[in-house]
């Protein structure tokens, strides 16, 4: 397998961004990231801009990706997990456009660095709340030593 230059290999876990098609690494994410059989999996719900009341904060996308991702890695935490272990992630945004991208990948970069996991990016028509627009859920592969 080829793993693109500059592409971090968390323990355990091989990103490749394959020759044969689009490098995504720019874009805040890898085409495809290999776990071993013994990593421990942890799945984690979508996170959004919620205070622990449940109530939505922030008007924005930009500000609630920054609020989601906090809460993100507070779940991540609670895993026993690292950022580094996040295989995937799956972004729900509301009223998406491309406008919306580099407040997202800024809240991606802050959190994954140079180890970035694969990636769906799914616009949709509304989230769960009134005026919730910006959601994450992560896959974990933690290596077992
Ligand atoms: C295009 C895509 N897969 C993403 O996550 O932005």
């Amino acid at each position: 397998m080829i793993a693109a230059a500059g592409m971090a290999q968390a323990e355990g876990l091989e990103r490749i961004n394959p020759p044969t098609i689009v490098d995504t690494s720019p874009w805040g994410f890898s085409q495809v990231v290999v776990a071993p059989s013994s990593a421990k999996t942890v799945y984690i719900s979508g996170q959004f801009s919620g205070d622990k009341e449940g109530n939505v904060l922030g008007k924005t996308v930009g500000k609630q990706a920054e609020l989601a991702f906090d809460n993100l890695r507070k779940a991540i935490e609670a895993s026993g997990g690292k950022p580094e272990h996040v295989v995937k992630i799956q972004v729900l945004v509301a009223g998406h456009g491309e406008d919306k991208l580099h407040a997202i990948g800024e809240q991606i970069s802050k959190l994954f660095g140079e180890h970035l996991p694969a990636s769906t990016l799914i616009p949709v028509d509304r989230l769960a709340l009134d005026g919730m627009l910006f959601e994450i859920d992560a896959t974990l592969a933690i290596p077992q030593s």
